[in-house]
């Protein structure tokens, strides 16, 4: 296991709250007053998540981006985000960016933290996002049911080929997949009360597909060909891999007319030894499946 999955599992013992959800799921979900919370929090790292030099407007974006996507993912619409920030004299652009996801999605922006940081040493930023229901039993990573088709909203790889136009020196079109993540809200809000689970796709198609079989005590036969790809076919395989893709995959019932387009990736059968079987091989959560930290 890795230290991030090992750490997350010490942490279990502390969650036992059912609004944690086992710290299996994109977000927690919280009964509140007759409505339900979803509630979210991403950090994101210089050199891990972004690249320190890249501009601190697109740096904004993902953060808020890639939190509400997990938002999306429960069908919850933005109640409202608090941000941590560290003073790098990057401010001015940092706002303009924030102010323009912010009206993207909705969500206004009700508070933070604002600290400064030591002499070279890594921008780190945080995001809560607070978002609320609109459809109940809210969607998890468990859901997936036998004989459910597994979906994906669009394609991956595109962030990998993103960071590599981005480094390269572009600042336009060919790297927006990685500067200017979408997140699916429309989508996630319309396919809620149709999915068996639903998540977003950010550690890598595999690793979380294999993640949703794992919570859904099933297994999961994906068809790498169906998989959508917005790289060239030669790298198909490190498409399905790399991750920060924030398309959403769910499965629904084969008779489910679904709401959106969506890709038919897979399907979803008995639990085996494997979690996944990738056109008929089965991969494990210790295969090279994805993103892990650590
Ligand atoms: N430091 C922490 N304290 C409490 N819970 C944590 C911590 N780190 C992770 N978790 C929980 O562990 C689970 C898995 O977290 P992870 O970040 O992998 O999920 P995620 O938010 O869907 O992923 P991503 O950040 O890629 O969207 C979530 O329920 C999350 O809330
Ligand atoms: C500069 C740079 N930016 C992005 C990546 C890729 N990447 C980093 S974290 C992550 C998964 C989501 O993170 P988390 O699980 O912490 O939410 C992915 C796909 C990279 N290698 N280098
Ligand atoms: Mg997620």
């Amino acid at each position: 296991m890795s230290a991030e999955l090992d750490f997350i599992a010490a942490l279990r013992a502390l969650a036992g709250d059912p609004a944690a959800r086992g710290l299996r799921d994109d977000c927690a979900v919280l009964p509140f007053g007759g409505q339900t919370l979803v509630l979210t929090h991403d950090t994101i790292v210089a050199g891990v998540h972004f690249l320190p030099d890249m501009d601190p407007a697109d740096i904004a974006w993902r953060l808020v981006a890639t939190n509400i996507s997990d938002l999306a993912a429960k069908g919850a619409a933005p109640v409202g985000v608090l941000l941590a920030y560290q003073l790098n004299g990057a401010e001015a652009r940092f706002l303009e960016g924030l102010r323009a996801a912010l009206a993207e999605y909705g969500a206004p922006l009700l508070g933070g933290d604002t600290v400064g940081m030591p002499d070279g040493a890594a921008q780190t930023l945080g995001l809560t996002a607070i978002g609320r229901a609109t459809h109940t039993p809210v969607p998890g990573r468990d859901g997936a049911a036998l004989g459910d088709i597994l979906y994906i909203t669009g394609p991956v790889g595109g962030a990998m080929i993103g960071l590599e136009a981005l480094r390269g020196g572009d600042n336009g079109a060919a790297s927006a997949a990685y500067r200017r993540p979408q997140a699916q809200l429309a989508a996630g809000i319309a396919l809620a009360p149709h999915v068996g689970a639903m998540m977003d796709v950010s550690d890598g198609v595999l690793l979380d597909a294999a993640r949703m079989a794992t919570a859904s005590r099933v297994t999961i036969a994906i068809d790498s060909a169906a998989v959508p790809i917005a790289a060239p076919e030669p790298r198909r395989a490190e498409a399905l891999r790399w991750g920060d893709d924030y398309h959403l995959l769910f499965t629904a019932a084969p008779d489910v007319v679904l709401p959106v387009h969506a890709h038919a990736i897979g399907r979803v059968i008995a639990a085996g030894k494997a979690p996944i079987l990738l056109d008929g091989a089965p991969l494990s959560l210790g295969d090279d499946l994805g993103f892990a930290h650590g």
